[in-house]
């Protein structure tokens, strides 16, 4: 792959090295030093996968484009993916990088049922089912589709639904987006820059040159001979970590716990509560993401006023819209609305397989193997979120009695 790529115009390939690493397994080394902010690496826009060469391919191109409605964007280079590995000629360098990409990946769509078990009760353990779930949808739309009408270039047991779990992992845990000047996204693949590993030690060091279409690698920081060279993924919660990069970041900084908030169409006042939600940004069903440093969004209160007020209440809640302001709308929806989020992040977190604190023990004894899917299932059950938010709640109450009290 490497000298694919230097004679097709690829720079700093001569000071790099991939390596193996504790933790993080292969990834780039350096043979020599680099200070902070001087150009490491550059991928040409010739050596790219893209949509638009995907598109551009004279035997794939005319498949995909014949899709209606057009596929998204990861399908297309996960087709594109499966399509070089599938040929037996041509596409010499690009195959060359699609050998070295991993045979299989440990995003946690692959967990077994008695690793995902572990983490049974979390926003994790529902999301790998649902996303499960969509995958075996969208496989079979895209097989019916695209795949079955053009056997000649897909042959389809090379395309089983598990070739496509495979070429997402790929997409989800190896692709770069980047926002161009004039708002518009581009998702690539860069040979190379893919076997790059993230640290939160480095500032976002990859950059697309929008004139050239050039993908460049700049030092985030200074490093020294054989130093392994990171960048920086992104702000991303341990949950979509492991849903989509297989990996997870102790005492992550950026962790997240996703709360779903949802309401039954048959519920009182459904409607004037469905134009309210929708007018304050929200909808009947609503994801909320809490965090250690907000465990208590106010989104989670502004559904849930509106979902717990009788008619006056939607009346008081309209006027605030109109008026621009944001308040409770009496003491009594409000501890109504606090004792439901404590008793249902109570709920959850018993619902658990085992308890927080015997998983700390056995996170502290070491029984899942380190680096393992089920050690880090088992993270994701460190619930401090949760556990955060329940504490708001009971505070804020605190302060509701009071506020009623000195109101009395
Ligand atoms: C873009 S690839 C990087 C190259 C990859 N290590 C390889 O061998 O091909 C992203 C994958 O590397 C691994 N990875 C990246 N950063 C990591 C980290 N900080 N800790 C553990 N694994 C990491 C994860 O498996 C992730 O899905």
């Amino acid at each position: 792959m490497e000298s694919w790529l230097t004679k097709s115009g690829a720079v700093g390939l001569g000071d790099l090295e991939l390596a193996e690493f504790p933790v993080t397994g292969r990834g780039v080394k350096t043979l020599r030093r680099f200070s902070q902010g001087e150009r490491i690496l550059t991928i040409p826009s010739d050596v790219l996968w893209s949509v638009e060469r995907a598109y551009g391919d004279s035997l794939l191109g005319p498949a995909l484009r014949s899709s209606l409605p057009p596929l998204s964007v990861e399908d297309i280079l996960a087709i594109y993916i499966l399509f070089v590995r599938s040929r037996e000629s041509g596409y010499d360098g690009l195959r060359t990088h699609v050998s070295a990409l991993p045979s299989s990946y440990s995003s946690s769509i692959f967990f077994s049922e008695e690793e995902l078990e572990v983490c049974a009760g979390t926003s994790l353990y529902t999301i790998t089912k649902q996303l499960e779930q969509r995958i075996e949808d969208d496989y079979r739309e895209l097989a019916d589709r695209v795949l079955a009408q053009h056997p000649d270039i897909f042959p389809l047991d090379m395309f089983t639904i598990e070739d496509y779990k495979w070429a997402l992992c790929t997409v989800w845990s190896r692709s770069m987006d980047f926002t161009l000047p004039d708002g518009s996204s581009i998702r690539t693949l860069a040979p190379f820059a893919d076997m790059l590993n993230h640290s939160s030690d480095v500032k976002q060091c990859h950059a697309y040159d929008v004139k050239s279409g050039d993908l460049s690698i700049l030092a985030g920081k200074d490093y020294e001979i054989g130093d392994q060279v990171y960048i920086y993924y992104g702000p991303i919660p341990n949950n979509r970590l492991l849903r989509l990069y297989g990996f997870v970041i102790p005492g992550n900084p950026n962790d997240s716990y996703d709360l779903v908030l949802t309401t039954h169409p048959e519920a009182p006042l459904y409607e004037q509560k469905q134009k309210l939600w929708v007018s304050a940004g929200l909808d009947s069903t609503t994801t909320i993401s809490l965090t250690l440093t907000d465990p208590l969004p106010m989104n989670i209160l502004r559904y849930l006023r509106i979902q717990r007020a009788d008619v006056s209440g939607l009346a008081a809640l309209a006027l605030q819209q109109i008026d621009g302001t944001d308040e409770k709308i009496s003491d009594s929806n409000e501890v109504e609305i606090l004792r439901f989020v404590e008793e249902a992040i109570g709920s959850l977190l018993d619902g658990f397989a085992i308890s927080l604190e015997r998983l700390e023990e056995q996170l502290a004894e070491g029984v899942y193997p380190v680096g393992g899917n089920a050690w880090a299932a088992a993270h994701r059950k460190r619930k401090q979120i949760p556990v955060r938010t329940r504490e708001m709640c009971k505070l804020r109450q605190g302060f509701r009695a009071a506020d009623v009290m000195w109101e009395v």
